[in-house]
Parts: structure tokens; C-alpha cells; sequence
């Protein structure tokens, strides 16, 4: 504590810190010691508490504080080190005067080898969370920990200047109070505006590598903020309990916070700002349920499936102008793309868990064929079978080496989006043509019919219901490679949409 070689000598790294918070309450969980147990077990520590003040909040604001009496305070911090050997300590909201006393002197009878102090001020809502009257106790704690991390303006108030202007004055700021103190000072960005987000370690007494390390991230778009700050300072204690390398810490927990907050709108916490999710990562590996991996894969190709519906070939598929030559390049290049879908779906077949999805593979393969030849009856005729085109040949060569290697998880997702695309465009121009009261007339409509006909329809929804009982049964890696797959024969599928415009007049 407090003194730079003296941390480094004896800091005892830990693969998982006990790591006590010293903090107030956010009934909400958001913020606080709530947060800071969340972010604790999020980064690998074991989280302790003491409870500083009993605060009455929200994600809209602070309603009331309740601060315990110094004594009791004591009899919790004592309660905790008389038996556990504490890796690091953050402290968090400390209220009061007299709360600020207790804390430091219990450190000083306890010296913990590691302290990170969040010196918590006003609320993100604009509540006061410290006396007016105690700013000058908590300036002089400052010397005593090693990591302090304000927002700025904490950082102006610590230095008892005007809050920094821009991100150069901040580091500025930073530096002077690291050479006023010897603490090494974490200055952070959140309270700019901009694109990215800057945060910076600075030590000017050379600490760090450099007097400025800097890191930065791009600006998660979100109200979610509630606790970043909380959770930053916690995760930062324990991840250098575990690092000894303050950079290296950062970087780590700068990545970890940029995610949580990019997947805090997943948790529909409050109505005001809400917290970031701690657990993004822990949770992103639990299975699926339901239909959540399937409707995860469609939201992930909204852009490619609104990128179809606006395809010159697809608009005039729509409105009966499709020009012949583009409609029989399609048609022959579906042929030759039909043949080879057939043989993956075989193999889908082989590969299938249950006798329910190695009929339901089979049958689809075996209809793929009779597509196939139906399509050489009415539509291209005795013309030979065209070579492949450089899209299909792609698509082809995608859909043949995941036959090949994956497993089958992997082999029906890659089929998934030619039933399930087929079926939204199927279903999508139908409907418009009925609209329009054209059906007889529309030189496609007999075509489009396989695509929008009910039993085609319902062999995309089985097909989409066989891949979420595999994603439910894979590993989260094999899950991401589904989604990888999926991803990659959707684009094939716009791509093959959009090939007529491209070779067919070759
Ligand atoms: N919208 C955002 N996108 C990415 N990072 C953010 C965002 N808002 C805050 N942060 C990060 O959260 C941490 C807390 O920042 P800040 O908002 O400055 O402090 P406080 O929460 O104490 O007011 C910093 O690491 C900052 O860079
Ligand atoms: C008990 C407690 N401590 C700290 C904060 C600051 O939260 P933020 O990180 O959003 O500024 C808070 N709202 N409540």
C-alpha cells in the first residue's frame, strides 16, 4: 500500500484474489458493492463486502442514504481481516467524514498489498454520494492506495481545479495529480463525447513504462452506464491481483467492460440507466433454449436478407419484368447447385442424432432431386447441364467442404438459409403477386409456387427446429461456428440471388 516498491514487493499474485469492496448499496444491483461482487466473480476473484452506507436508488437516481455508525463499520472491516487474508482492496462510496477516518485507519492497521480507490463523489444521475464536507479527507486518502480512478469531474475536484475541457487536458490533470500524490492515476474518458472512449494509466514517478499508457476503445451507443465506474475500479483490483502488470490489467478489463456494456441492453434492467452486463461472457456460453439460437442467426443476417429484397433480379422477380436470359441462368445454375445440396443433405442424413432427422434429411434430399429434374422438364429443357458459375461454384465448394469436415450441427446450418431464405422470398413475392390480383398472369408464378408452397414452408420450419436441438447439444465454440457457417452460406445465397445481373449475359 501506498508506497510503489513496497506494493510491487508484496503483492502475492493469485489466480483468484480475495478481494475485498468497501462500498455503499444499489438495491438495483447496479452499481455499488452489487456491481462490484458482479464484476469481481466476472474477472476471477472471490468478492467480500462491507457496506459503507445503505443507499436508496434506482437506475433513475438516488432516493435516500442511511450511513451505519463508524463502529459497526469497523466491526465489518474487522470481522473480515481478523480471518481472511484479503489480495486487494477497492473502495467505493465512503459518504461521510467520519467514514472516511475509519477506513483509513483500519488500513493503516491492516496494509493490504493491494488498494484501488474509486473516489465516488455524484451519482451518473447527478446525486451526491459524498459530503461536501469530506472532499478534502478523501484528497488525502489518495496517498495512501495504489490505483486511483476518477471520472473527470472527481479528478478536477481531487486537484481542486476546473474539470479538464478535452481528453489532453485530462492527461494533464492526471499527471499532476500523480506527481502531487505518487499514486498512479487511471484517467477516464466516459465524460467526453466522441467515437472512441479513452482511458489512461498515468505514473509520474516511472511506475508504468511509460508516464502515459494509454488505451482506447470505440463508444458502446447506450444509456446502460449505471455502476461502469464501480465495476471498473473492482475489476482493475482483482485482475491486477492476478497480473501485477497494471497495463496489462487495463487492457484486459478495458475489453471485458467495452463488452458489457455492448451486451447491457440483453438484461431490461429499469427504465432509466440501466447496469452493464457483468456476465456477458459466462452467459454467452450457456445453451440455448427454445428457438433463441435460430432467432439469434436470423437477427445476425438482417442486413443480407434486406439486402435480397432490394436485388434488381429479385425486385423483377417480384413484378413478372425478370428478363428471360436472367431467369434461365438462375434456373440452370439452381439445377447444377440442387444436384450438390442433395448429396450435403445425404450427408446431413448420415450424420443425423435421431431416425426423425435422418428421414427428414433424406426425404429433403431426395426432393431436392425431383426439383431438380422437374426444373430440366418445364423450364431449361435438354439444354446440358451448364458449368457452374463463379458463384455457385463458391457456394458449391463452401457447402461440399463443411459436408465433408463438419459435424452435424455444422452441415445443417450451412443447408439452413437455402430452405429458410427460400421460403421468406417464396412466401414475400406470392403474397405480393396475390395482392396485386396477378397471379394467373405473372410469367413466374408457377415457379415461385415451389418455394411458397405450404409443405415447402413447413420443411424450413423443421429444418430451423432440427438446428436449434443441435445448437442446444454443441459446445459454445462448435455454436460460434455455427453461426460462422450460417453467416457464410446466407451471403452465398444473396450472392447466387444477384449472379444473373452478373454472368448471365457473359
Ligand atoms: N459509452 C461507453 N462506451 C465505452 N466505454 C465507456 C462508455 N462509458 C463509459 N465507458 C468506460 O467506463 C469506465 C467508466 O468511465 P466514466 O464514465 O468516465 O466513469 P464513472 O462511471 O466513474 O463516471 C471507463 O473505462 C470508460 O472508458
Ligand atoms: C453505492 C454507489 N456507489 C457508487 C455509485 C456511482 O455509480 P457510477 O459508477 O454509475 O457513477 C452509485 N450510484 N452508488
Amino acid at each position: 500500500m501506498s508506497n510503489v516498491n513496497e506494493h510491487a514487493s508484496r503483492l502475492l499474485l493469485r489466480a483468484t484474489p480475495r478481494v475485498l469492496s468497501i462500498a455503499g448499496t444499489d438495491p438495483t444491483g447496479g452499481a455499488g458493492i452489487q456491481a462490484d461482487l458482479k464484476s469481481i466473480a466476472a474477472n476471477g476473484g472471490y468478492g467480500m463486502a462491507v457496506v459503507t452506507a445503505l443507499v436508496a436508488q434506482n437506475t433513475h437516481g438516488v432516493l435516500a442514504v442511511h450511513t451505519p455508525s463508524v463502529e459497526f463499520l469497523r466491526q465489518q472491516l474487522d470481522a473480515v481481516s481478523h480471518d481472511v487474508q484479503i489480495d486487494a482492496v477497492k473502495i467505493g462510496m465512503l459518504a461521510e467524514l467520519a467514514v472516511i477516518d475509519e477506513v483509513r485507519s483500519w488500513l493503516q492497521a491492516t496494509r493490504p498489498p493491494l488498494v484501488v480507490l474509486d473516489p465516488v463523489m455524484v451519482s451518473t444521475s447527478g446525486d451526491r454520494l459524498l459530503a461536501a464536507s469530506a472532499e478534502q479527507a478523501l484528497r488525502n486518502l489518495v496517498s495512501l492506495v495504489d490505483l486511483v480512478t476518477p471520472n473527470l469531474p472527481e479528478l478536477a475536484v481531487l486537484l481542486q481545479e476546473e474539470p479538464a475541457a478535452n481528453w489532453a487536458e485530462a492527461l494533464e490533470q492526471g499527471k499532476r495529480l500523480s506527481t502531487a500524490t505518487g499514486v498512479t492515476v487511471l484517467v477516464k474518458g466516459g465524460h467526453l463525447t466522441g467515437a472512441d472512449c479513452p482511458d489512461a494509466l498515468v505514473n509520474s514517478h516511472g511506475l508504468l513504462a511509460e508516464t502515459v499508457v494509454e488505451f482506447v476503445s470505440p463508444r458502446v451507443v447506450t444509456n446502460n452506464t449505471h455502476g461502469t465506474g464501480c465495476s471498473l475500479s473492482s475489476a482493475m483490483a482483482t485482475v491486477q491481483a492476478q497480473t501485477g502488470d497494471w497495463a496489462a490489467s487495463l487492457s484486459r478489463v478495458k475489453e471485458w467492460l467495452n463488452d458489457a456494456l455492448a451486451h447491457a441492453h440483453s438484461l431490461e434492467v429499469g427504465s432509466g440507466n440501466g447496469p452493464i452486463h457483468h456476465f456477458h461472457q459466462l452467459f454467452a456460453d450457456r445453451a440455448p433454449r427454445g428457438r433463441e439460437f435460430s432467432e439469434s442467426l436470423w437477427a445476425g443476417i438482417t442486413s443480407i436478407r434486406s439486402r435480397i429484397f432490394e436485388l434488381p433480379f429479385i425486385v423483377a422477380l417480384g413484378n413478372g419484368t425478370l428478363d428471360g436470359v436472367d431467369f434461365a441462368y438462375y434456373l440452370a445454375q439452381d439445377a447444377v447447385c440442387l444436384n450438390t445440396y442433395s448429396h450435403v443433405l445425404t450427408r446431413a442424413s448420415r450424420l443425423a442424432p435421431t431416425e426423425e432427422e435422418q428421414r427428414f434429411w433424406a426425404n429433403s434430399a431426395q426432393l431436392c432431386l425431383e426439383v431438380e429434374a422437374e426444373l430440366h422438364r418445364s423450364w431449361v429443357g435438354d439444354h446440358p447441364q451448364p458449368a457452374p458459375g463463379l458463384v455457385t461454384k463458391g457456394y458449391l465448394d463452401h457447402l461440399l467442404a463443411v459436408g465433408v469436415q463438419g459435424s452435424y450441427a455444422v452441415v445443417v446450418v450451412a443447408l439452413l438459409p437455402r430452405f429458410w431464405l427460400n421460403a421468406e422470398l417464396g412466401e414475400r413475392l406470392q403474397a405480393e403477386i396475390l395482392a396485386q390480383g396477378r397471379a394467373e398472369a405473372h410469367p413466374y408464378a408457377a415457379w415461385l409456387e415451389t418455394y411458397s408452397n405450404q409443405a415447402f414452408v413447413d420443411s424450413a420450419r423443421r429444418a430451423v427446429a432440427f438446428v436449434d436441438a443441435a445448437a442446444a447439444a454443441a459446445s459454445s465454440g462448435e455454436r460460434q461456428n455455427m453461426k460462422a457457417v450460417f453467416e457464410q452460406s446466407s451471403q452465398f445465397e444473396l450472392d447466387f440471388f444477384d449472379s444473373p445481373r452478373l454472368h448471365a449475359r457473359l
